[in-house]
């Protein structure tokens, strides 16, 4: 599939822009981004249920923006599973088929593997009501793929399950998708699920892609402060680069990396993820840059703590350990200069020199 220069507009408001995607054919890709970003409009565009104000899509070498929804060969899951209550398991999988007019027979068979497909061969004459979350989209899924469309759209399929369903049907999602080759895109705001489940992510922010990578190129090298955080980078301090060593005022810290993964001297933002800041009660020589902490609290993770407390300066600051900390208990987060990720901070993120004096307080 093909995404050229796709935009839509909401009266003067740009709810996505410039939006440009090739997704090879068997490709997964994951549209990552908080809420309001425009990830769900990307989606009604592609599936037909929005028009575009801008911009073309084509699948397999054929525009489809101007097609209604049903004959785009598109299959949709959505948050909410939308099956039919009245129909039982077996006749909601077999209702797209039969819709195209699929010969009984044959029907029977694609059905009978698709429920051996999503596990769900013991209930086929259930009721939607009588199943779990779990099993309700798993129905969801079965009769999106059942038509073999040539490209599947799932929008949060796994937001309404708790925590273990979720990780046991992701998992199921990612082998289906593995066995099936079929090309799918996959909305969420969870970069976990995303970097589990995709071959390629695109992050977005106020309608506009901020970067498009494999999982790993996401997770390692975030294009900009904002994919960084939404990645799991939670320490964001801003400050000024000079040379090697990063300022946040009272806090000071070394920083590694050249060329490319350095923006130019001037001001920045450092971000530091929490696995990378760890909290000892004595720091081992050498060991890297050393910021004195005040804990504040410390949560029980299984393996280690969370630690949240307060640095020079008052920054608040997200930390892991291997021990327990008692809040007021003074320590030592301890970060390597190569682990201190630098960005170029932008122009409207820094004060106004107005605004600088009011902060400033009283300016002689
Ligand atoms: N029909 C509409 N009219 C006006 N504005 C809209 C309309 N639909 C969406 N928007 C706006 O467009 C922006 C993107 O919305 P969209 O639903 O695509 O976000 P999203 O990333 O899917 O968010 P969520 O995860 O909360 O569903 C939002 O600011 C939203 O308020």
């Amino acid at each position: 599939m093909r995404i050229d220069a796709l935009r839509r507009q909401f009266g003067s408001f740009t709810a996505l822009e410039g939006l440009d995607l090739d997704v090879p054919a068997g490709d997964f890709v994951a549209l990552l981004g908080p809420s309001g970003c425009g990830k769900s409009t990307a989606l009604n565009l592609l599936a037909g249920l929005l028009d575009p104000t801008a911009g073309t899509i084509c699948l397999d070498g054929r525009r489809i923006d101007r097609l209604p929804p049903e004959q785009r060969g598109i299959g949709m899951v959505f948050q909410n599973y939308a099956l039919f209550p009245h129909l039982t398991v077996a006749d909601n999988i077999a209702f797209g088929l039969r819709m195209r007019g699929c010969p009984k027979p044959e029907r029977a068979e694609r059905v009978r593997r698709a429920l051996d497909l999503v596990r769900l061969r013991a209930q086929a004459d259930r009721y939607p009501r009588q199943l779990s979350g779990g099993q309700q989209q798993r129905v969801a899924i079965a009769r999106a793929v059942v038509v073999e469309p040539r490209l599947v759209l799932m929008d949060e399929p796994l937001s309404n399950l708790d925590a273990s369903l979720r990780l046991d049907l992701r998992t199921e999602i990612r082998a289906l998708h593995q066995q099936l080759g079929l090309t799918t895109i996959y909305v969420t705001h969870d970069q976990t699920e995303a970097l589990s489940l995709a071959d390629r992510i695109m992050v977005l922010r106020d309608g506009a892609v901020q970067q498009v990578g494999t999982p790993a190129e996401v997770y390692e090298r975030p294009a900009n402060a904002f994919v960084a955080g939404f990645v799991g980078y939670r320490n964001s301090l801003p400050g000024t680069l000079a040379g090697g060593v990063f300022d946040a005022g009272a806090l000071v810290l070394r920083v590694g990396g050249h060329g490319a993964d350095r923006p130019a001297p001037g001001p920045a933002v450092a971000m530091i993820r929490p696995e990378d800041l760890l909290l000892v009660r004595q720091p081992t020589a050498n060991s890297g840059n050393e910021v004195p902490l005040d804990v504040r609290v410390c949560e029980y993770q299984g393996r280690g703590f969370a630690i949240e407390g307060s640095g020079p300066g008052g920054h608040l600051l997200h930390c892991r350990s291997e021990q327990s900390f008692r809040p007021g208990e003074q320590a030592v987060a301890v970060v390597a200069p190569n682990r201190v990720r630098l960005f170029a901070r932008p122009q409207a993120e820094m004060p106004t020199p107005d605004r600088a004096l009011l902060v400033g307080g009283q300016s002689s």
